[in-house]
């Protein structure tokens, strides 16, 4: 492959070596599941084997799981080299990572929090004479997220040597080309996979209009049908939130389906145990959040299910990537309520394709309504009688104060502010009492949201029964709920 400067490649380019021979930095953005990870490693041992030291290269890499997985492939491509590798993530023996450090492994594989809490503590090892310096999922490297690597990250750019390789790589570089740049250097090389649309053309992709409210049945359904039609498809479940994912995890299981949960409130050893569970499919379903939707690569799964729509298209990339992998066939279905349809069409316009609904059987699900529900609140309960919020509230805590912030004063700021938008509430809802009294209300009331209608007109691949602009059946069919 040959490239034009910050362009897309073009025949006859000058590669990534420029004529004086000196390496330029490079930034690579290629669909989910098309390999982007054999694109650095390959390069990188056959430079190794020319000249083998270390710590010869570094990869940082935004999540612990992909840390290991990117490992895995760099000892599977190595090993003819007698490569040594080091993985170095929170969650794990710092002292153990010390010593393997100190040992100077040819390729350092890492975190960002867990590599600059050792540079900041340890003077065993030397991170000084590395020549390349990868970032996968460079684009979340350097996003300013629920977890900021950037403060972590000018410590680790501050131990490497100027003169370095830099490589870039993710399925959506191009949304934050920009700061990336600053990162690469050199007149850095840009390869973009070439392809109008941002998903791969072996995924299938439906929406799921769902009324809030039974959105749990809808799952439980599409599971017991992928189950009972597919005994051998692995299916992801992705949630928006560390306790929704427990509680489904738990209410599956209350169903006998053979589930495990991945979230960053777990201790490590249970996430590697969890992943570890679902890759080798003695548990067919994996509840998670987004701490697994960018890079893993398990090639049995066959259906991704969206429990919430996610708020930003290049989330929907990652999660609906985990299947449809290195050329193979996947299904990716997103739930979606009433509240979420200007999502849907976010999504629709950055992966420049239109999501088709997905057909259920709403009799089925409706039979299956009180009990899931009911589930659910046992569940709830459950976890409620657990320290599940404490320690929620303790790694908060323990996240401001790495910060830099005081939790208590964040508290306060975070209670006044409650405080005005309920002051700004009630005055709204006297605003509105007014003007109803007045018999000038209704203006005001069509701003509700209308369950079930999707603004935006018609879309394509709505079902025969056309259910577009109209309330979904299960939501006027609704038996009372206990
Ligand atoms: N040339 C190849 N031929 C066949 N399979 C390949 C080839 N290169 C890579 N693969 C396989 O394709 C799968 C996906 O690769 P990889 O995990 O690197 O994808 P990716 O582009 O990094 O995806 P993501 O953006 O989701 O991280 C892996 O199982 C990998 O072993």
């Amino acid at each position: 492959m040959t490239c034009s400067q910050e362009g897309r490649p073009v025949p006859g380019g000058g590669g990534c070596v420029e004529a004086t021979g000196v390496c330029r930095d490079c930034m690579g953005c290629a669909k989910t599941g098309s390999g982007k990870t054999a694109a650095f490693v390959l390069p990188i041992l056959q430079k190794l084997s020319e000249d083998p030291y270390g710590i010869f290269c570094l990869v940082v890499t935004p999540t612990r799981e992909l840390a290991y997985q990117i490992a895995e492939q760099f000892r599977v491509l190595g090993k003819p080299l007698g490569l040594k590798d080091c993985i170095i993530v929170g969650g794990m023996d710092m002292v153990a990572q010390a010593l393997e450090l100190s040992r100077k492994p040819h390729v350092v594989i890492a975190t960002p929090g867990r590599l600059a809490d050792h540079l900041r503590s340890s003077n065993t090892f030397s991170l000084r004479k590395i020549k390349f310096l990868v970032l996968d999922e460079a684009d979340r490297l350097l996003e300013q997220g629920c977890t900021d690597f950037t403060k972590d990250l000018e410590v680790i750019l501050g131990a490497v040597p100027a003169t370095r390789q830099t490589l870039l790589f993710s399925a959506t570089l191009t949304d934050t080309l920009n700061e990336l740049k600053s990162l690469a250097m050199n007149k850095p090389f840009f390869w973009e996979s070439q392809a109008e649309v941002r998903t791969v053309d072996e995924l299938v992709q439906r929406y799921l209009l769902v009324p809030e409210k039974v959105k749990d049945a809808y799952l439980v359904h599409l599971i017991q049908t992928f189950q009972d039609e597919h005994e051998d498809w692995s299916i992801i479940i992705f949630t928006s939130t560390c306790k929704d994912c427990q509680i489904l995890n738990m209410m599956l299981k209350q169903f006998n389906f053979p589930s495990v949960a991945l979230h960053s409130m777990m201790k490590q050893k249970q996430r590697f145990a969890a992943l570890a569970k679902f890759k080798s499919s003695v548990f067919k379903i994996l509840i998670a959040t987004d701490v697994a939707s960018r890079g893993l690569d398990i090639p049995t799964v066959q259906v991704v299910i969206n429990h919430n729509t996610p708020g930003l298209p290049k989330i929907y990339i990652h999660r609906v990537g985990r299947t449809a992998r290195a050329g193979r066939h996947g299904l990716a279905i997103t739930l979606v309520t009433q509240y979420d349809i200007h999502l849907v069409h976010a999504i629709e316009e950055q992966i420049k394709t239109k999501l088709q609904e997905f057909s259920v059987e709403e009799r089925a699900v409706l039979s299956i309504l009180t009990q899931v529900n009911v589930t659910r609140r046992e569940c709830e309960i459950k976890l409620e009688a657990t320290d599940f919020d404490e320690k929620k509230e303790i790694n908060k805590r323990k996240q401001m104060i790495l910060e830099g912030k005081d939790p208590d004063l964040e508290a306060k700021r975070k209670a006044e502010l409650a405080k005005i938008k309920k002051k700004n509430k009630q005055f709204r809802a006297r605003v509105q009492q007014t003007l109803q009294a007045l018999g000038l209300g209704e203006s005001y009331t069509e701003l509700e949201p209308h369950p079930g209608s999707i603004p935006g007109g018609p879309r394509t691949g709505t079902s025969p029964e056309g259910r577009s602009g109209a309330e979904p059946r299960a939501l006027r069919e609704l038996p009372p709920m206990g």
